[in-house]
């Protein structure tokens, strides 16, 4: 599978949110990957209904919506309806996950596991049949434009070891710090979806930036 690039959307002009959606319906880009934050569970507040709602009513490719919030069970129902197809929570916000992955399910969408920085990826084995998806974060959730962590290699690759034996289909998604610099790397480490907030929005030509990260070749030469 080719590999898919989420632009997010907490990199975009708020004040020319339509302008910026409808440039990445025009580009190469595949999904929205769109930030919720709380102020409780990162340093930081994004957005919520309104401005998904309105995020929806423009968008021509899916919603890939990452909740960086506390409690996220009390939410699903309404950012499902909201329109989001993905709905990732973290494995840090949940007591209760396996219930908060069912309930995802049950509101008819994709369901995603986000893990932090410091968050072990052998801590996910017992859900990962249940998941479509899994965010490994490549930095500190909470802001765009931050460096990327080296060691997020490591594990994408664990994480691809771990879900080859139990859940082959499962889409690796990395978050953070993304771009041409490291994109080929990630790929060849068993990542499927990479958001790039800053690498996009930050350039001066940011439907070329994305084709750029789309059409890199990430194939390995055996020499
Ligand atoms: O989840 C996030 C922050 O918590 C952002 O999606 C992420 O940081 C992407 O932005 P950038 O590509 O600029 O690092």
């Amino acid at each position: 599978m080719k590999h898919l690039i989420a632009p997010s959307v907490l990199s975009a002009d708020f004040a020319n949110l339509q302008r910026d959606i409808e440039m990445i319906n025009s580009s190469e880009a595949d999904w929205f990957h769109v930030d919720v934050m709380d102020g409780v569970f990162v340093p930081n507040i994004s957005f919520g209904f309104p401005v998904m709602e309105a995020i929806k009513k423009y968008a021509a490719k899916p919603l890939d919506v990452h909740l960086m919030i506390v409690n996220p069970d009390q939410y699903i129902e309404r950012f499902a309806a909201a329109g989001a197809s993905i709905i990732t929570v973290h494995y840090e916000a949940c007591t209760h996950l396996h219930r908060t992955v069912q309930a995802i399910h049950a509101a008819g969408c994709k369901t995603g596991v986000a893990i932090n920085p410091h968050t072990p990826v052998g801590l996910l084995k017992d859900i990962l049949t249940d998941l479509d998806l899994v965010l490994v974060m490549s930095v500190n959730p909470g802001f765009g434009g931050q460096k990327f962590i080296p060691n997020t290699i490591n594990k994408v690759k664990e994480l691809r070891n771990m879900a080859s034996q139990i859940n082959p289909r499962l889409v690796i998604e990395v978050d953070g710090g993304v771009g041409l610099h490291n994109l080929t790397e990630l790929v060849q480490a068993g990542a499927n979806v990479l958001v790039a907030g800053n690498a996009v929005f930050a350039d001066e030509s940011p439907i070329q930036m994305i084709s750029a990260l789309k059409e890199l070749d990430t194939t390995t030469v055996n020499l």
